[in-house]
């Protein structure tokens, strides 16, 4: 019997070189990995935190922005609980790709997903394009959450992790008690945990 009460799927989407795999390798490894390499298809990397008491495994997958990976890439966002769409906020081209990926999101993903909107490269000042409130503003529009981060400093990067655990758990937690709104069954150590409810109006 696998030793976690909760397994929850997070799947980071985005533009290429926007720094997916530096969120994920800063979180899962303590590490902003020199000279990183552009991600080939997908990779995932897995976390276990305890939340509240209760061990909660975190099966972060990390997906190549690059568009020819794009047919690859869709099929992860329809079990993720929840997704990470990244930009970059010195690159203007990354935030208006943004629709494109909420457009993606609207196909390919479950209507119950958790989605975060994080704009990444904070430590990177005077290259900033995309001022804090116009990312917050887009985020509000889609009904997603929303943090800035750095993975070279290691700037919220912890707490957008641990804020989606955190969610998804009380969710879980949520349904549990409320079986009759069960969804979509995954998997939780000994217990079958239904997914969590929308939170993402897109
Ligand atoms: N200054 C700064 N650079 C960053 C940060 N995060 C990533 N980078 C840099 O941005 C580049 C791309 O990072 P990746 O993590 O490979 O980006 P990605 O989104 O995974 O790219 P793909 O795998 O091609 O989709 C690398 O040169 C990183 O060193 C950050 O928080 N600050």
């Amino acid at each position: 019997m696998e030793d976690y009460k909760y397994l929850f799927k997070v799947v980071l989407i985005g533009n290429a070189g926007v720094g997916k795999t530096c969120l994920v390798s800063r979180y899962t490894k303590g590490f902003f990995p020199p000279g990183q390499m552009a991600t080939i298809g997908v990779d995932f990397m897995i976390k276990t935190v305890e939340i509240d008491g209760d061990k909660v495994k975190l099966q972060i997958w990390d997906t190549a922005g690059q568009e020819r990976f794009r047919s690859i890439t869709q099929s992860y966002y329809r079990s993720a609980n929840a997704l990470i769409l990244v930009y970059d906020v010195c690159s203007q081209q990354s935030y208006e790709s943004l629709p494109h990926w909420v457009h993606e999101i609207e196909l390919y993903a479950g209507t119950k997903v958790l989605a975060f909107l994080v704009g990444n490269k904070i430590d990177q000042t005077d290259k900033r394009e995309i001022p804090t409130h116009i990312g917050k503003e887009f985020a509000e529009r889609y009904e997603m959450r929303f943090l800035e981060t750095s993975a070279k400093e290691a700037d919220n990067v912890e707490k957008l992790f641990t804020s989606i655990a955190y969610q998804l758990t009380a969710q879980a937690r949520d349904l549990e008690l409320r079986p009759e709104q069960q969804g979509t069954v995954i998997t939780g150590g000994s217990t079958p945990i239904a997914s969590a409810p929308s939170c993402c109006k897109l």
